[in-house]
């Protein structure tokens, strides 16, 4: 049984993880913390989990946390960086669900974070966790940054084009729409029901967190540095994200643009390159840990239009995380993850 504990364990992320991880048959929750909910019982806080899980909420603590042969972090930025390297020094593995392993450029992460990184000797050697780019690395890493929610979906869908340099790396349009967890559990005006039902907005036009780690991600597929707007939206639903991304072919004679996906997610567990023609909808990877593709050249012009879709807490955080607990730990890939999507 691999031993596991989560820091964060209140958030909509840290109540992920143990759902899925309720199912799987060879890792056991050990640990899980939270400072405001110290001493209750997991199951009296999120009684889908009555049945599953007998433990309570302890506070964070190295010494409990060294026990466990992996610690995930489902907690806001800054604090896996500040247990991290006690934890890897005692030989724990760490897989961080926020941003703090995650962006190479310790300036360039500082700048969007507004945080001081307190151990960049760790960024270098932390793996990227996106597991259909880097499954070699994440095998043995003893630190994962794992990939965020919209870095995700939009990775995805690009990556196909910009690996086979089929488009216009200068010029990606990645339109994104987002459920309301995405912002986290937290009491905040913004999440209000009377603010985002019925309604639905744009936001971070300027430039948004997720930018910089996408562009890396990008870079690295196109082998060089690329271009791209990256437009987030707030939308009127709990889970989900759909991203439509835009590019342009560099030859338009080319085709085959279908065979090029299905041919670069062929083995790919998690990726489901639909049929030519599909529109992919969040509520198809609701509660599950697909990502859903289809690829379009509309009017056989000379712009692509991937759709991308994912459930933000799943595929773009903690059963992306649990994937890649099962390649670290040498399980298969999908162990605990062959979750059905809930429709309607
Ligand atoms: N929501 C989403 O869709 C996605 C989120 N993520 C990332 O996952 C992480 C968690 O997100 P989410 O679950 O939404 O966040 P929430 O705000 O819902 O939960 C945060 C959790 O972290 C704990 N926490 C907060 N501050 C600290 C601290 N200083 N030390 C220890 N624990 C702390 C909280 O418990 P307590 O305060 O009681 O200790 C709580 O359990 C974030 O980094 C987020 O960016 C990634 C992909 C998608
Ligand atoms: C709707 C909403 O607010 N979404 C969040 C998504 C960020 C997130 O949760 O974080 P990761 O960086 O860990 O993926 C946002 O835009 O900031």
């Amino acid at each position: 049984m691999i031993k596991v504990g989560i820091v964060g364990g209140t958030g909509y992320t840290g109540v992920e993880l143990l759902r899925v991880l309720a199912n799987h048959p060879s890792a056991k929750v050990e640990v899980i913390t939270s400072r405001s909910e110290e001493g209750v019982l997991v199951a009296d806080m999120y009684p889908n989990l009555r049945g599953h899980l007998d433990i309570g909420f302890t506070v964070p603590d190295i010494e409990t946390l060294a026990a466990c042969d992996v610690v995930f972090f489902a907690t806001p930025h800054g604090v896996a960086m500040s247990m991290a390297p006690e934890l890897i020094d005692r030989g724990v593995r760490v897989i961080d669900l926020g941003a703090d392993f995650r962006i190479k450029d310790i300036p360039l992460w500082e700048k969007w974070y507004n945080h001081t990184h307190t151990c960049p000797e760790l960024v270098e050697k932390a793996v990227y966790g996106l597991p259909e780019v880097n499954r070699e690395a994440i095998r043995t890493a003893q630190l994962i940054g794992c990939a965020g929610c919209y870095p995700t979906a939009v990775q995805l869908g690009y990556l196909p084009l910009l690996e086979k340099g089929w488009v216009d790396h200068r010029r990606l349009i990645a339109d994104c729409k987002s459920g309301v967890s995405g912002a986290g559990r937290g009491a905040s005006v913004g999440a209000l029901l009377c603010e985002t039902s019925e309604s639905m907005k744009a936001y971070g036009v300027p430039g948004h967190r997720h930018l910089p780690e996408i562009r890396q991600g990008l870079a690295r597929a196109a082998n060089k540095p690329v271009g791209l707007t990256f437009v987030p939206h707030l939308t009127p639903m709990i889970r989900g994200i759909h991203a439509t991304l835009y590019s342009v072919l560099k030859d338009p004679v080319d085709s085959g643009l279908q065979e090029l996906f299905e041919a670069r997610y062929a083995n790919e567990p998690f990726v489901d390159v639909m049929p030519a023609g599909s529109h992919p909808e969040t509520r198809s990877v609701k509660g599950s840990n697909v990502c859903r593709i289809s690829v379009h050249r509309p009017q056989n012009d000379d712009t692509v239009v991937v759709l991308s879709v994912i459930d933000n807490l799943v595929k773009g955080a903690s059963g992306q995380a649990v994937q890649i607990m099962n390649i670290m730990f040498d399980r298969p890939e999908n162990e605990g993850l062959t979750q059905v999507a809930l429709m309607p």
